[in-house]
């Protein structure tokens, strides 16, 4: 009999947490997952939590899909890539026209645009959803970013809408556009997330190594900067990162967890598209390959044994230089990432509304924060060109980015890595300049291939006389 509101496949972390999260907000939900001992996991875990009577656990997909009532919803939270492409497979012979199916989890915005088209002819409505908020998000409330068709979204938003993150009694989750629109917004998002990352990183190397704090003082200057203009969940958790000891030894875990990051894709897309487009995303790429470096362990020790240990002698920067660093350096790596989703919106014809998009990033994702409220008020006055020219932000640029300088600079003389925090300066540095040195790049482009030059009121394909280079 089909009972169910709305079916759910895929009882991992993500999904199980999304299906007691659909469960709790008063809708029937049919689950599935494809080794069964998953679903006894769940059916163990509803029971726990007084939901088994909105669950309905199918170990059969066949079964699964005829317990939804049609015209049917079907949300898959499966491994990225391959898997739901093979899930989209195994469910189309049980699937009716009408259906839905509703894909969660990290897909490259590409795919789903394919598996959109793709369904379409056999009239199976397609949503590609951003879910951030990890294993607690996907529990009390994620933030929600959906693609695909209108019709389908209409559909969904009752229960989409219901399981969202609230930020003052508003849903954090929005229709952003058609096709890999929702995929899209959600890979920048983890673009922004390791750029957060990174730069905390890199202040915490300096508070570890400059200024000789040990975990528990990080911590605490953390959670003291989690008051202020930083207050956001990468900030809260790192003090509890720094705060946490090891059972076994009682010693601060964090001191003996390998600094070997690993990385699942999202981040890379994010800095690849960016370049594709011709969006510069330094704060992106830098924690990109910040991640790469970290993972060759055992090139960077024999490197270490070829150049001696860096010499990090105590410097003279401040707590305070170090709070706002890292404020200028978070806000000049989200203009990068709204910079690409505003330039992806228009390549591809998306219209995606940015003042939504800071609006459903305030609660419930990873990269939540206390400035994205001012981010989306900044967006809903008029689409900026670039954050750092909205006043607020000029204000806190004008602010803050001496610290950043002097910051940058502190490390780079006491051999402190800060990829991304100075890829952020170099990004600032280079955008609010208005005589920059591509005049001599471009000379040199004409020397060697006679690509052009531009000179005002001259003319746009000029060409210079070099002189001969042969036989020199
Ligand atoms: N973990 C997180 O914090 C977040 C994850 N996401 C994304 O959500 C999705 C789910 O993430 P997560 O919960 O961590 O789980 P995983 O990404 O670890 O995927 C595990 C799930 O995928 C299923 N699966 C894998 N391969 C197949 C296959 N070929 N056919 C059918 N099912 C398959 C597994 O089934 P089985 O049990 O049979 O192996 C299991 O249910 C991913 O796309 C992830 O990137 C999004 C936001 C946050
Ligand atoms: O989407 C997420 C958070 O928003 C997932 O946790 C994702 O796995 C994070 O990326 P990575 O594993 O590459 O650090």
């Amino acid at each position: 009999m089909s009972t169910a509101d709305i079916g759910l496949i895929g009882l991992a972390v993500m999904g199980s947490n999304l299906a007691l999260n659909i469960a709790e907000k008063g809708y029937t939900v049919a689950v599935h997952n494809r080794s069964p001992g998953r679903i006894d996991e769940f059916v163990a875990e509803a029971k726990a939590q007084g939901l088994d009577g909105k669950t309905i656990p199918k170990y059969d997909l066949a079964d699964f899909v005829q317990t939804v009532k049609a015209p049917r919803s079907i949300i898959i939270m499966v491994k990225a890539g391959q898997p739901v492409d093979d899930m989209i497979e195994q469910l189309l012979p049980h699937l009716e026209p009408g259906d839905a199916i509703i894909e969660c989890g990290n897909s490259l915005y590409t795919d789903t645009q394919r598996r959109f088209d793709y369904l379409k002819p056999k009239n199976i409505g397609y949503l590609g959803v951003g879910v951030s908020g990890g294993e607690e998000g996907a529990r009390h409330g994620p933030s929600i970013m959906v693609g695909g068709s209108k019709e389908q979204w209409h559909n969904a938003e009752p229960v989409l809408t219901a399981i969202a993150a609230k930020f003052n009694g508003e849903s954090c989750c929005a229709y952003l556009g058609e096709g890999g629109a929702g995929h899209f917004v959600k890979m920048i998002h983890n673009g922004i997330e390791y750029g957060d990352m990174q730069m905390i990183a890199e202040i915490y190397g300096v508070m570890r190594d400059g200024l000789g704090m040990d975990p528990k003082a990080c911590a605490n200057v953390f959670q003291e900067w989690n008051k202020g203009p930083l207050n956001s969940y990468l900030i809260e958790i790192t003090g509890h990162v720094l705060d946490a000891v090891d059972d076994q030894t009682g010693k601060p875990l964090v001191d003996l967890i390998l600094d070997k990051a690993g990385q699942k894709g999202t981040g890379m897309w994010s800095a690849v598209v960016a370049q594709q487009m011709g969006v510069p995303a330094t704060a992106i790429e830098g924690a990109v390959a910040a991640r790469s470096l970290s993972s060759r362990k055992s090139e960077r020790v024999a490197a270490e044994g070829v150049y001696g240990k860096p010499n990090r002698a105590k410097t003279d920067v401040t707590l305070a230089d170090l709070e706002k660093a890292l404020l200028a350096g978070k806000i000049v790596s989200y203009a990068q990432g709204f910079a690409v989703i505003a330039k992806a919106s228009e390549e591809f014809g998306w219209s995606l509304p940015l003042a939504t998009i800071a609006k459903i990033w305030r609660a419930g994702c990873i990269i939540r924060s206390r400035f994205l409220d001012q981010m989306s008020s900044a967006y809903a006055k008029g689409e900026a060109v670039n954050l750092l020219v909205v006043p607020d932000f000029v204000t806190i640029m004008k602010d803050s980015h001496p610290s950043l300088r002097k910051v940058v600079a502190a490390a780079a003389i006491g051999e402190f890595p800060m990829i991304c925090l100075s890829a952020s300066l170099s990004y600032f540095d280079s955008y609010r300049q208005a005589q920059g040195t591509a005049n001599l790049t471009q000379g040199q482009r004409d020397f060697f291939g006679a690509h052009g030059f531009e000179i005002e009121g001259r003319g746009t394909d000029l060409h210079g006389t070099w002189p001969s280079t042969l036989g020199k």
